[in-house]
């Protein structure tokens, strides 16, 4: 439905340039570095990634509120950009709904007012009449269960209705796109888990096409049809959130979706998808390895502490046993932490609370070969 295609877009770094003034020279710094992805329709789509990655300027891009200094991004056949050919329709003919951060509703104006204004300030031509204003309305208000409160003065509701007024003033001029920037960042912590779940609902139930921006992998994994995850203006890897969890493509991408155990690797032998690697600890194999590496190659190995099968004996009959001891242990309610000491490396483990094991004991764990990961280091 949306395509963007090496779309970059560059600032001028005013601190290099004041060094450089005497040359002339200015520098130009990349917020996006050539940036290409597609969003089908009915997906949520995310763009996920630390502060400064380029998130926003890609969103932005998107909407026509920033001109790319390259680039192409088409909506459904219709060009919306394209550097090459000077064509760059206006953000207000994109035909797009945004909520952002900062969902400012209008506080002098009812929720019923809010919600109907797009509309009302439409062109003539494109105004429906007062009849379809109101069922429109009605439905969007319906849609995100703030229909008992139309005539409340907006102010007058909780963070989360506020947070859903914005997303109902989006949805009643029928954007074949959404484009949703952190919009839960605002919300307490609590507030902003129940709003993931309700999002994705009402993207469920009205099969919107939409892009999300958030730096919070949690908020991504939960939400996401497909994640984009994005480093320093460029996307790492594209893919489904279990794919982006359990296959990393890249180490950024292993460092910053949840918590792993890293070590490096050396390949001893390669077998169909089976891998074998030295680590400074001892061997490991890994199963259903997709892009074999040569043998002799570095690796990155990433081991996810839920992945880590702690136990007091030795089992002897699995594949990837090692024994440590055990250095701290930290009780989380669903769950209990362990840290395994292996030599000077450390092993985090996450266990069912049933399972907990004093620091100082001697253990055991293994990891299942089809749970280690092999990352290509870059
Ligand atoms: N107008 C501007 N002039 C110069 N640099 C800019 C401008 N706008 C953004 N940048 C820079 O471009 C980079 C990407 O910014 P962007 O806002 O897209 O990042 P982001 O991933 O959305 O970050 P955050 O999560 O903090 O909002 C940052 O390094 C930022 O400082």
């Amino acid at each position: 439905m949306l395509t963007v295609e090496s779309l970059k877009k560059s600032y001028d770094d005013t601190t290099r340039r004041s060094s450089r003034r005497s040359s002339g020279q200015g520098t130009r710094v990349y917020a996006v570095g050539g940036v290409d992805f597609e969003v089908h329709a009915g997906e949520l789509f995310t763009l996920l990634g630390p502060s400064g990655c380029g998130k926003t300027t890609t969103l932005r891009a998107v909407a026509g509120l920033e001109r790319p200094t390259e680039g192409r991004v088409t909506l459904g056949g219709t060009v919306l950009f394209d550097s090459a050919h000077g064509i760059n329709v206006h953000a207000n003919r994109r035909g797009l709904g945004m909520v952002f951060q900062s969902y400012a509703i209008w506080p002098h104006l009812s929720v019923f007012k809010n919600v109907s204004f797009p509309l009302e300030v439409m062109p003539r031509a494109k105004r429906p009449g007062r009849k379809e204003i109101q069922e429109r309305v009605e439905h969007a208000l319906d849609v995100t269960e703030l229909g008992a409160y139309t005539s409340r003065p907006a102010t007058k509701l909780s963070g989360g209705q506020q947070q859903r007024l914005a997303l109902a003033r989006a949805l009643v001029t029928r954007p074949e796109l959404m484009l949703l920037d952190e919009p839960l960042s605002n919300l307490d912590a609590k507030l902003r888990e129940t709003m993931r779940f309700e999002l994705k609902r009402l993207q469920r139930e009205l099969n919107l096409t939409a892009i999300y921006v958030t730096h919070d992998q949690a908020e991504a994994l939960v939400m996401s049809s497909r994640i984009a995850v994005m480093n320093k203006g460029r996307v790492e890897q594209i893919g489904k959130p279990r794919e982006i969890y359990t296959k990393p493509a890249t180490r950024f991408v292993a460092e910053f979706i949840g918590t792993s155990n890293f070590m490096e690797a050396k390949v001893v032998s390669v077998s169909g998808s089976e891998v074998r690697v030295d680590t400074a600890q001892g061997r490991l194999v890994a199963r259903g390895v997709e892009v074999a590496p040569a043998v002799g190659a570095t690796v990155l190995i990433s081991i996810r502490p839920e992945c880590v099968d702690l136990s007091r004996e030795r089992r002897g009959n699995v594949p990837n046993e090692w024994a440590g001891t055990v250095l701290t242990r930290a009780f989380m309610g669903d769950v209990v932490d362990h840290i395994v000491g292996v030599g000077d490396l450390e092993i985090h483990n996450r266990s069912n609370p049933n399972l907990s094991i004093a620091p100082g004991t001697e253990v055991h764990f293994s990891v299942a070969p089809d749970k280690v990961i092999l990352v290509p280091l870059d």
